[in-house]
């Protein structure tokens, strides 16, 4: 069992959806004395303190990361390696330093670049919306769904209770925690979030491109699928962009396995053949059906809004 941890002070760099979220709900649970958020945006930090999110706001990195033992990262992945380079002078000795991202390897290589004196645990919670913003984030929002960390290869002490800290956090705000190294998870990750996202991003597109003739019936018509298409594909295009350049080769991988299958249904299609597609659905429907017996189903589709409160 996990013992939740307490810290005396968090600094959330990217006060948006995830960022808010984790900030809430570690006030909610009494986890933090302070919640300081640093943003380039001048206008996220002033709504994000207006709403109660945090109690005190910085542009600068290095003031507003002063004194704080921990040190979250949830801004965008493509920015993180610079956060994380000005992380090694600015941050206190001993301070705990963690990500959000989608992706891990990338990171992973910028926190193996840090001073020993800090302690960097990659994390990863698989919990968030279409939403993004600071107004977008609740206190609920990685209750009973899964953390995974990719703690990085060090075995020195202070390092190995900084990742029982993480632990420690995750846990008490609600989360499941699963560790496994980076590649392993860039990979999992590629099959189950970014390719579903990838392919909710061109199916919109291409419906797009269908109702210039079709003349609203897409929109007029869509219902049960789609509709949960577009709302993945709501989903903010710069952190999507980020991940897609950040995990290139594992997305890659899948996307070829995934362009095979698809031409495989193609093909089933125009010879009519019956059992080939039976036979794929039928996959399909089971592949479902364990993840519900597993208890996994948590993907209601409208996860977040009927439980959202800040
Ligand atoms: N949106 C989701 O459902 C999930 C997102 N993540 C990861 O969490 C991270 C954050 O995502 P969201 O909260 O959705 O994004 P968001 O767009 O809601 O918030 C990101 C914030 O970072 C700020 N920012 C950007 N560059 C910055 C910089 N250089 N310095 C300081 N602040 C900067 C932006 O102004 C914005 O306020 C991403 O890395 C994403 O991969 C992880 C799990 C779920
Ligand atoms: O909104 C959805 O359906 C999501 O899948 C949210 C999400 C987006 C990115 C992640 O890394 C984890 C979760």
């Amino acid at each position: 069992m996990t013992e939740p941890v307490k810290f005396k002070c968090v600094a959330i760099i990217g006060v948006g959806l995830i960022g808010s979220s984790l900030a809430c709900a570690m006030r909610k649970r009494g986890l933090t004395d302070q919640i300081i958020g640093v943003d380039c945006d001048e206008g996220v930090l002033a709504r994000a303190k207006k709403i109660g999110v945090i109690d005190d706001g910085e542009t600068s990195l290095e003031k507003g990361v002063s004194g704080a033992d921990l040190i979250v990262l949830s801004t965008p992945v493509g920015v993180m390696s610079d956060v994380c380079k000005a992380l090694s002078a600015a941050a206190d000795d001993g301070a705990l330093i963690i990500d959000v991202g989608s992706v891990k390897g990338s990171v992973a290589k910028a926190a193996a670049a840090l001073p020993e004196r800090l302690h960097f645990v990659p994390c990863h919670p698989v919990a968030g919306t279409e939403q993004s913003g600071p107004e977008a984030g609740f206190a609920s929002l990685f209750e009973d769904r899964w953390c995974i960390l990719t703690p990085l290869v060090r075995d020195d002490e202070p390092y190995k209770a900084a990742v029982k800290r993480a632990e420690g956090l995750w846990a008490g705000v609600g989360a499941q925690v699963e560790v496994m190294d980076a590649a392993h998870h860039d990979l999992a990750l590629a099959v189950t979030s970014h390719l579903p996202h990838l392919i909710a991003f061109t199916l919109v597109g291409a419906a797009d491109d269908v109702e210039s003739v079709a003349h609203g019936e897409v929109i007029k018509y869509s219902a049960g699928g789609f509709r949960d298409f577009t709302r993945i594909a709501a989903s903010d295009p710069i952190m999507w962009r980020d991940v897609f350049l950040a995990n290139k080769d594992a997305v890659l991988e899948v996307l070829g396995r995934f362009s095979e299958e698809l031409a495989v249904m193609q093909r089933a299609i125009r010879w009519s053949d019956g059992k080939a597609l039976e036979d794929a659905f039928a996959r399909g429907r089971s592949l479902r059906r364990a993840i519900v017996d597993a208890g996994q189903e948590m993907d209601a589709p409208n996860f977040g809004r009927d439980k959202k409160e800040r």
